[in-house]
């Protein structure tokens, strides 16, 4: 069995940096030869680039003194021609793999997030808000995805260029490196403004996206409300808020992007100006040569690109990294423990202790609610509309976590409501996805208990038709049969039925009484009744008033106090003009 407490936070976890890197190095498992490469390569091939600045100093040098011919500015040309055809190919060949690198742990991310995202705990989900979950399995995953042709080259490429050439100018031209050195505290500045102003103003970009997703998602899952309620034009209004909302941010993302380029020419300004009088004051003091000067300007030239480039993307790189670690903040949520908090010894299934709860900052539906189901038995909830019984369902399967309280219930529970989802694939796929081992004699057995077996003569491949968005349509009726022997063959211990057969019609509801009682049959069962007759046939009944149970008792014993359930009784025998109370079939 597994407990609930009262809720605390609201939003879905974001994980902080230290998390992030730990999470992508683990993911890197496996790949940290080829990373290994990557590095070996990009420094190999950066290196390799210094050797026209370097020879065209060369050859500045001999010109000036006069000792260059033919053969020497054919050798240089050679020697420049090679280095720049190797150095293209190292380039070329550590981006694609780092690329590959990139996007096969962006893979593995992806699957660890759709596959926590599914099993996610519903009120986590529910309190979040669903937008939320969707905008990081879509907006984010594309978000890290679009930015790697504009990260890698500036990681690898980038990265290393700046690295080899600073080393390669201390080497050769120490003074110019160090005059360099100089102004570099300008673009740290740079960095650390933007690193201090950027994810603030990507993480604001990212939620307002996210609220955009719930208000649109909203707006469709309630559009026949909308509709009956007049409600477009406020749905319009909202929906157009939170796009306004988008748009406020991204204009601001976008400033910061141009005060960027604002500082970072103020620093390619100061770093040529810089080398340039250091080169005239060496020249004069005869500290160096004009090829020195030469060389040493060529490469504080090709550094310029690099750093810029850097600094560019680190626009994407927040970007990226925000969208990273929204994803690996709910890839990595904890699976929650399913250990028994009402036990099994005492023989209560489900315990409700003084438990409250309301909806977001709305009144209280139900307050100090107290209940306990014994295991095995099949508890029915009767109650006028607005009484709370679908919140104290969703209460008892774990979606909403109560405010105060404690439910307890086993962990293996399995909730079907009216709005039964039939998944997109074949109908063997959705009758399995709550047991994945169970095999066709099993899955035939379901449908012959829940009175389903005649659909698959219907269907024109069997248990391979293809069902759900795009597949072969089944009507209210029979999705509600194959979520019931769906529920057969996941076997849960406690099985909440909330009005699961209301919809189907007086044509069908005979039938899928039968498939409901058969999905009971030998496990504990809450049963949200619509039509008394089922209510009749549990083990007890709970009738709820406003959010309080008023009685409880078995039918024969309700229906002889005579109180409102009595009431509701004799009124629904009127109804049907029946005069048996119907018997259970098991
Ligand atoms: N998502 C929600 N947000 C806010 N209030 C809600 C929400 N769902 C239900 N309520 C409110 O909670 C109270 C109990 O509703 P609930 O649906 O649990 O009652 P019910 O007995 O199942 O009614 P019905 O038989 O009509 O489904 C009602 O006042 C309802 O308006």
């Amino acid at each position: 069995m597994s407990g609930a407490s009262a809720a605390t936070g609201q939003a879905l976890p974001v994980a902080g940096s230290r998390e992030t890197a730990r999470e992508v190095w683990r993911l890197s498992r496996g790949h940290r030869l080829r990373l290994a490469t990557v590095g070996v390569l990009g420094i190999v091939s950066t290196g390799v680039n210094l050797i026209p600045p370097v020879i065209i100093g060369f050859l500045v040098d001999r010109v000036q003194a006069g000792t260059a011919d033919l053969g020497t500015v054919l050798t240089v040309t050679a020697v420049m021609v090679l280095s720049a055809v190797l150095g293209a190919v190292g380039t070329a060949v550590t981006i694609v793999l780092a690329t590959r690198v990139y996007h096969t742990i962006l893979a593995a991310l992806r699957e660890q997030l759709v596959g926590r995202a599914m099993t996610l705990p519903q009120h986590l989900v529910e309190r979040a808000g669903t937008g939320d979950l969707i905008s990081r399995t879509s907006d984010d995953v594309t978000a890290v995805a679009d930015a790697a042709p504009a990260v890698i080259p500036a990681l690898t490429v980038s990265g290393f260029t700046i690295v080899v050439s600073l080393g390669g100018l201390a080497a050769l031209e120490w003074p110019y490196a160090a005059a360099f050195a100089v102004v570099l505290p300008v673009y740290v500045l740079v960095m650390r403004w933007y690193l201090r102003v950027g994810p603030r103003v990507y993480g604001a970009e990212r939620a307002a996206m996210s609220a955009r997703a719930q208000q649109i998602l909203e707006s469709q899952r309630g559009y026949a409300t909308v509709l009956g309620l007049g409600l477009a034009g406020q749905r319009h209004h909202t929906v157009m808020a939170a796009s306004w909302g988008v748009a406020v941010h991204t204009l601001r993302a976008r400033t910061v992007m141009a005060m960027l380029s604002l500082r970072l020419n103020l620093g390619e300004c100061l770093s040529l100006a810089t080398v340039l009088v250091v080169g005239f004051v060496l020249i004069d003091a005869d500290a160096s040569t004009v090829g020195g000067a030469t060389a040493a300007m060529l490469i504080v030239l090709r550094l310029l690109g690099p750093i810029n480039e850097l600094l560019y993307v680190v626009d994407d790189l927040q970007s990226a990294l925000a969208s990273l670690s929204r994803i690996i903040g709910v890839a990595t949520i904890p699976e929650e423990t399913d250990e028994p908090t009402a036990t099994a010894d005492t023989g209560i299934a489900v315990r409700l202790h003084e438990v409250a709860f309301g909806y977001g900052d709305g009144p209280r539906v139900f307050d100090n609610l107290t209940l306990d189901v014994p295991t095995g038995q099949r508890i029915a909830v009767v109650g006028a509309s607005g009484a709370g019984k679908t919140t104290l369902a969703a209460v008892i399967a774990g979606i909403h976590l109560p405010d105060a309280g404690t439910v307890a219930q086993p962990g293996r529970t399995t909730l079907i409501t009216q709005e039964t989802h039939v998944f997109a694939g074949t109908l063997r796929d959705n009758l399995t996805l709550g047991a994945p081992r169970a095999t066709d004699d099993d899955i035939h057995a379901a449908l012959d208990a829940t009175g389903a077996a005649g659909l698959l003569d219907l269907l024109p491949d069997g248990l391979n038709t293809m069902i759900g968005t795009g597949g072969h349509p089944l009507t209210d009726a029979q999705a509600q049969q194959l979520a019931l022997a769906r529920l057969l063959l996941a076997d849960p211990e406690l099985a909440i039925l909330d009005e699961a057969t209301a919809e189907a019609g007086s044509t069908h509801a005979g039938l899928l009484d039968r498939a409901a009682e058969a999905a009971l049959r030998g496990r504990t069962g809450l049963v949200i009744a619509h039509r008394l007759s089922q209510a009749a046939t549990c083990d007890r009944i709970v009738v709820m008033e406003h959010g309080r149970i008023i009685e409880t008792g078995t039918h024969d014993e309700l229906v002889a106090a005579g109180g409102v359930y009595g009431g509701l009784w004799s009124a629904w025998e009127a109804g049907r003009g029946m005069n048996n109370k119907p018997g259970r079939t098991d």
